[in-house]
Order: C-alpha cells, then sequence, then structure tokens
C-alpha cells in the first residue's frame, strides 16, 4: 500500500487506540490549588482507584475496612511499596457511576503540606496503571461518560473563575444545566421537524401520511425561528457579564483621567503628571462594582497632536473607546471647560456619562448653570462634579455609576438562560439563518404549487 495511505487510514485508528487505553488508566490529581493549606484533596477516578484504598490504607495483609460508600474513613496513609505512614487523613469511596466522572473514584482528604502532598503523589505513581491526570481529565471524563454536557462544563469553569456575584450567578445557572435545557429542548424540535419533512419527501404520496402534516412543521419552525431569534436578542449581557464591562475613561489631556483611575483602583496604577500627553498606552484595572465585573481603561488624552507617539496612543484610545461598553468623558473645570476639543466631542454618544473634575479649582457659583450648557451641548444623560485629587464626589459618583449597571444589566441578568460565549452565539446565528432559508424556500414551493 501506498505509505501516504496507509498512514491515513492507520493514524485515526492509532488515535482511536490510545485514546482507549489512556481511558483505561487511572488518574489522580490534587484536586484543591498548591500552597500551604489545612488540607489538600487529592482525587483518584478510573477502574482501578478501589486499589489506592487497598494499597494505601492499609498496613500490609490488613482486610480492607473501607466498604461505604460516600463516607469519610479516618486512616494512615501509606506508601503503597514500603508501607511507610506518609500522613493520617480521611478517605472517601465514590462508586460510579455515582462520581463526579461517572468512574470508580477515591478522595484523599490529607494535610496541605507541599511535602505531604507530593509524597502521596509520588506514592500514587508506584500503582500499576495509576497516572497523573492531564489538566481537565476528570472533566473530559465526566463528559464521556455523560455526567455533564458541553455548556455545562463551560459553566463549571466559569465557576471556578467568577470573581463577582454576578458572574458567579451566571456560572452556577449554566453549570446547573441553565443552557442546556432549552438547547436541548430546540435540538429534539429540529430533528422532529427534519424526520417529518424528510418522510413527506420519501413518501409524500403514501396515503399513510396524513395531510397537513407539513403545516405543523411549518408552524413549529416559525416558533423555533422566534423563540431562538429573541434569545438572540439580549444586547450581549451575558458575554460582557462573562468578560468583564469595558469602562473606558476619555478625555483631553491633564483633565485628570489617570488620576481616577487611580483612585478607583487603589493603588498607581497609572503615570499622573502636569504634562500633557503623559498617557500613552491603554491601562487596565479590574474592578468589582457593586457585584459586576468591570475593566477600567485610563487612555491618551485627545487632541490635535504633531507627535508621533503621543499619536499612536490616540489611536489606540480610539480603539479601545470603540470596543468599551460604557464612556466615562472627564473634563476639568480648571479652565471652566469653555470648549469641548471636537476630537473629545466626536467620542461623546448615549452610552457616555460625563465627569466635570478638578471641583477644587472652581468657583461654584454658577455650576449648575455650567453643567446645564454642557448637558444641552453633548446631550448625556448624566454629569457629575467631583475631585479626583482630594476624592470630593468619588463615593456619589460610584454608588450612581452601580445603579447605572444594576439599571443596564440586573433585568436581563434575571433571564434563565444568557448566552455566555461567543462561540453559542455563532451557532445560533447559523441556525436562525437555516431556519428562515427553510421557511422562505418552503413560502416560494407553496406559491409555485398554487400557482
Ligand atoms: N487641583 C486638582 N488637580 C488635579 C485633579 N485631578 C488631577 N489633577 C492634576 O491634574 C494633572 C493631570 O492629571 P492626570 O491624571 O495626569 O491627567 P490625564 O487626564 O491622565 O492626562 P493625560 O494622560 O496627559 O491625558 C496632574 O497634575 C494632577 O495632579 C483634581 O481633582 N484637582
Ligand atoms: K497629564
Ligand atoms: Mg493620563
Amino acid at each position: 500500500m501506498i505509505p501516504a495511505v496507509k498512514s491515513l487510514i492507520w493514524q485515526p485508528f492509532s488515535r482511536q487506540i490510545r485514546y482507549i487505553t489512556t481511558r483505561a488508566q487511572t488518574i489522580y490529581a490534587l484536586s484543591t490549588s498548591p500552597g500551604k493549606a489545612g488540607v489538600a484533596v487529592i482525587r483518584i477516578s478510573g477502574n482501578n482507584a478501589r486499589q489506592a484504598i487497598a494499597k494505601m490504607t492499609l498496613p500490609p495483609n490488613a482486610t480492607l475496612s473501607i466498604t461505604d460508600p460516600r463516607r469519610a474513613y479516618l486512616r494512615y496513609i501509606r506508601h503503597p511499596k514500603s508501607g511507610q505512614v506518609l500522613d493520617k487523613g480521611l478517605v472517601l469511596w465514590f462508586p460510579g457511576p455515582q462520581s463526579f466522572t461517572g468512574e470508580d473514584s477515591v478522595e484523599l482528604h490529607i494535610h496541605g503540606g507541599n511535602a505531604v502532598v507530593r509524597s502521596v503523589l509520588d506514592a500514587l505513581h508506584h500503582i500499576k496503571d495509576f497516572r497523573m491526570a492531564e489538566q481537565g481529565e476528570f472533566s473530559r471524563r465526566a463528559f464521556d461518560n455523560d455526567k455533564l454536557d458541553l455548556t455545562e462544563l463551560e459553566g463549571l469553569a466559569d465557576l471556578l473563575n467568577a470573581e463577582t456575584e454576578m458572574q458567579h450567578r451566571l456560572a452556577l445557572r449554566q453549570a446547573e444545566g441553565g443552557l442546556r435545557k432549552p438547547y436541548e429542548h430546540w435540538r429534539e424540535q429540529i430533528i422532529k421537524c427534519m424526520a417529518t419533512t424528510e418522510a413527506v419527501i420519501d413518501f409524500g404520496e403514501d396515503e399513510s401520511i396524513e395531510d397537513g402534516v407539513m403545516d405543523q412543521v411549518i408552524q413549529d419552525v416559525d416558533n423555533l425561528y422566534t423563540s431562538i431569534s429573541s434569545h438572540l436578542d439580549d444586547s450581549r449581557v451575558g458575554e460582557i457579564v462573562r468578560n468583564g464591562i469595558q469602562i473606558a475613561i476619555v478625555g483631553p489631556p491633564n483633565a485628570g483621567k489617570s488620576t481616577l483611575l487611580n483612585r478607583l483602583a487603589k493603588r498607581e496604577a497609572a503615570i499622573v503628571s502636569d504634562i500633557p500627553g503623559t498617557t500613552r498606552d491603554v491601562v487596565e484595572v479590574k474592578l468589582d462594582l457593586g457585584g459586576y465585573p468591570v475593566v477600567v481603561c485610563d487612555t491618551a488624552g485627545l487632541r490635535e497632536s504633531m507627535d508621533l507617539i503621543e499619536l499612536e496612543g490616540i489611536r489606540r484610545a480610539k480603539a479601545r473607546i470603540e470596543l468599551s461598553d460604557i464612556k466615562i468623558c472627564l473634563l476639568s473645570l480648571e479652565n471652566g471647560c469653555t470648549a469641548i476639543d471636537p476630537l473629545v466631542r466626536s467620542v461623546i454618544d448615549k452610552d457616555t456619562y460625563l465627569v466635570l473634575n478638578k471641583d477644587d479649582t472652581y468657583n461654584k457659583n454658577n455650576l449648575a448653570q455650567l453643567i446645564a450648557r454642557i448637558q444641552e451641548e453633548t446631550g448625556v444623560k448624566k454629569v457629575w462634579t467631583m475631585s479626583c485629587s482630594t476624592g470630593q464626589g468619588v463615593d456619589i459618583f460610584l454608588k450612581q455609576m452601580i445603579e447605572i449597571l444594576k439599571s443596564k444589566f440586573d433585568s436581563t441578568i434575571s433571564n434563565p438562560v444568557l448566552i455566555t460565549q461567543a462561540r453559542h452565539r455563532e451557532h445560533l446565528e447559523d441556525c436562525v439563518s437555516y431556519l428562515e432559508a427553510f421557511l422562505s424556500k418552503y413560502d416560494i414551493c407553496i406559491e409555485s404549487s398554487v400557482v
């Protein structure tokens, strides 16, 4: 056989064999994070997991005493070859399929010292067909054994990465099947419609196919089209909350943008100076604002410039502004906010909130008139005055910003199913376009048959 053809046939087959043999192995890993801790959990999963109990907890020639599933037994943990005691801890037995992976599993809860953990992991390596798990392998096995589907696995990964209350809520819902249930329902409906349509194509003239079955299919496809389209029409809230709400601080040079960022971050994240054009790169800070994950970006001051590096900074600022969900435009009260630079004007839109900074330098007599004039000129809904250097007005600003986030995202977050990944959105968009194509083609068929 030509070698290239042979390898084409052999390769997938050998990959398959490798997969089957690795599946037969029992895997183990530290499930808690490494480092000093009161307790560390080592998880073992696979056909021979129970051997770990026999080989690691008993003195030689003793009988196996761990019998009840999901019950904690306090035992000495020993080296399987030498019998040397490595630690004393809890041993739990989870017979498959009632375990996370669906396979026989064992958990060892030992002391969380580096040397203890390392010695137990080393000891497990001495049991035949036991090996260290690869990254994500426990979840992979749970998936292969139908314990979790892909959306639940993604939810689980998001749950582990969740840093704020909203991300936690969203991920928990998904990990518990929040997306699986509607997606599974839609899938079943689509398969039913396809099966009926194919039956009509193949046996349409048979008397066994009742009249009007295609009308029902059209109705079902129409309903599917409406539900999936409305699921897609969510202003991308799920993806925004999962990845963090992007807030850009924009404005002319020296307005105090970097001073505001540092105050929000409670550290010197960006350089502050009285030289206009100090910030060039986009400086990002992650914050938790009232449970919402937020990424605040400080950007270069917007103005006409001849300086090539400053121009590059302005280009980067504009690109980031484009991607942001919310903009905070800072103007300085130091010069009385007499005129707004056209470049700054051009980035102000309905998602922009205005902050008049350096309140401490301003004579407040005609502040109300000034705010009214700026609001009229820019059309922004909300204007705050504050002093980023003294902190005056910053707390009120933050409190009201949280209210704005709530009104923007809360009602949608309480929606039981939200798309959290771009991949889900792409597939759903494809699905909607196929349903649409089916509906429009079917219309043509009906029209031509009427003619
Ligand atoms: N009086 C007063 N000075 C402030 C206030 N906020 C910032 N400043 C000063 O204004 C100057 C400019 O501040 P920055 O934070 O560097 O301004 P920026 O908008 O980031 O400037 P660029 O990065 O150059 O665009 C610094 O000297 C700050 O100390 C404020 O509320 N009151
Ligand atoms: K500056
Ligand atoms: Mg700056």
